[in-house]
């Protein structure tokens, strides 16, 4: 770029102010009066010191006036990246968290996912979820919709309306001893996966894209689980399911599969470990499935709030870190009753204090380190840390425009902080309230724009 007389990117925008992001090599970097310029396709075209204005503007060809400058207690962050939610389950969320998992699936989750056969009601719930995630901060979501082909592009279609980055799972269940109408045939499991790919993959949504999604190994055959490993292989797509979340549950996959050594066995075996997988939970891995995770560049979604409300299990972070596998955070709503990836934040620091508690040798995971998984961490772990998860110049701009001071919000600001501090009140006291604007690949999606507020109106009739 430096001998060329002018970059080809023609820039919308340029923002003035404190940025603060996760790189490869530090967990939390503070990048103050910067100049962040975002491209006509939504990319950052440039991110340099302040004091570059003149030159960068003639470079680019802005006007210095049409530069947006933060305020004193604003700055920008990446989007948070949800790793794994159940976006039907949205509907009973902070509910029905009296049972462990597999009671809670056939008591609530099931009966409840089989009611999104029902598009105006799956259209309802699914405008919500959207929108509640986006406002809260979620710039990519990994959803697991329900086994309605048709909802579940619904949902695509919904994410796509908003504006949010998604990857979204039909999923697939052939057996269901418990409630016998939720799943479908071997046959129809796979017909209707190819369906969804193929039906979605053509919408040619910008941000949207399928993820081949068996509910979880006592959920499935060993022949569907091989058949998907195959439809992800042949059509090179996203994995997701779940592993290793509950004592029992791991029981039963021995039980079911006998001839697989672990759980992790059983889902390597159908070709199910890619690194194009993410695996929520794993609370129960041994350091050598950890070893397997690692080798075949799978990715666990660490999801706090779920395994604390459903008496599931606590993961020890700071080994699978050591063991070198990807790793996000999930919200997994409804098991984890917030949607809000704020929330997983403070679960995941809550969870490894209680571990440091029970073995004070045990080395706490910082608030930074944190931040880099709810943001970095779950872009990498759903291999999209080309394209998102910090303000590298390539990337998409995924950002949230934070007020740490938003004016009836839940932070009082005492005296003036630096940054870093202003970060840590946002991560531990914030919500929704401090995030003044979201932005996926340069396009504003909170405040939502007024023609999208008015539609979801006409669906629920009353509004957000
Ligand atoms: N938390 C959780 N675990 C699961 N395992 C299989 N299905 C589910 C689900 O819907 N939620
Ligand atoms: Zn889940």
């Amino acid at each position: 770029m430096a001998n060329s007389d002018r970059p080809s990117a023609d820039i919308s925008h340029v923002y003035r102010g404190t940025f603060i992001h996760s790189t490869q090599q530090t967990a939390l970097q503070i990048l103050e009066d910067q100049l962040l310029g975002v491209d006509t396709d939504g990319k950052i075209a440039f991110i340099e010191k302040g004091a570059e204005l003149n030159r960068l503007s003639q470079s680019f060809g802005f006007s210095p006036s049409e530069v947006t400058q933060l305020a004193q207690h604003e700055f920008f962050m990446p989007g948070l990246v949800d790793t794994h939610i159940h976006a039907p389950q949205y509907c009973y969320a902070g509910t029905a968290l009296d049972m462990p998992l597999l009671q809670w699936l056939n008591t609530y989750t099931f009966p409840v996912e089989s009611r999104f056969k029902d598009l105006e009601f799956a259209r309802r719930v699914y405008t919500q979820v959207v929108q509640r995630t986006l406002r809260n901060g979620t710039t990519t979501a990994c959803y697991f919709a329900t086994i309605h082909t048709d909802a579940s592009l619904l949902l695509g279609q919904i994410a796509n309306d908003f504006g949010q980055r998604a990857l979204v799972g039909k999923v697939c269940m052939d057996r269901n001893n418990c409630v016998k109408h939720y799943k479908e045939t071997n046959q129809e499991c796979q017909e209707e996966t190819r369906r969804f790919i193929a039906e979605l993959l053509n919408k040619k949504y910008p941000l949207v894209r399928p993820v081949v999604t068996p509910r979880f190994a006592p959920s499935c055959t060993g022949a569907l689980l091989g058949q998907l490993g195959a439809i992800a292989k042949n059509n090179n797509l996203h994995i997701q399911s779940h592993i290793s979340e509950n004592a029992e549950e791991v029981k039963l996959v021995k039980e079911l599969f006998p001839e697989s050594e672990s759980y992790t066995d059983v889902y390597h075996k159908y070709n199910l470990l890619t690194d194009k997988t993410v695996m929520a939970h794993g609370c129960y891995l041994s350091d050598a499935e950890l070893t397997l995770f690692r080798e075949t560049g799978a990715a666990l979604s660490h999801c706090p709030n779920s395994n604390i409300s459903l008496c599931s299990g606590v993961l020890d972070v700071r080994n699978v870190l050591k063991h070198k596998v990807k790793l996000g955070l999930g919200t997994d709503v409804a098991g984890g009753y917030s949607a809000s990836m704020l929330d997983a934040v403070r679960r995941a620091l809550d969870t490894s204090k209680v571990l440091t508690i029970q073995d004070p040798d045990h080395q706490t995971l910082t608030f930074e380190e944190v931040f880099r998984l709810a943001t970095l961490g779950g872009s990498h772990a759903l291999s999209l840390d080309d394209h998102t998860g910090n303000f590298e110049v390539g990337k998409d701009f995924d950002a949230l425009r934070v007020n740490v001071a938003a004016a009836d919000g839940p932070i009082d600001m005492i005296q003036c902080e630096g940054p870093k501090v202003i970060l840590e009140k946002f991560l531990n006291l914030g919500d929704d309230r401090n995030i003044a604007e979201v932005f996926v690949a340069g396009r504003k999606v909170v405040p939502f724009s007024p023609s999208l507020n008015i539609a979801s109106m006409s669906v629920n009739g009353t509004g957000s």
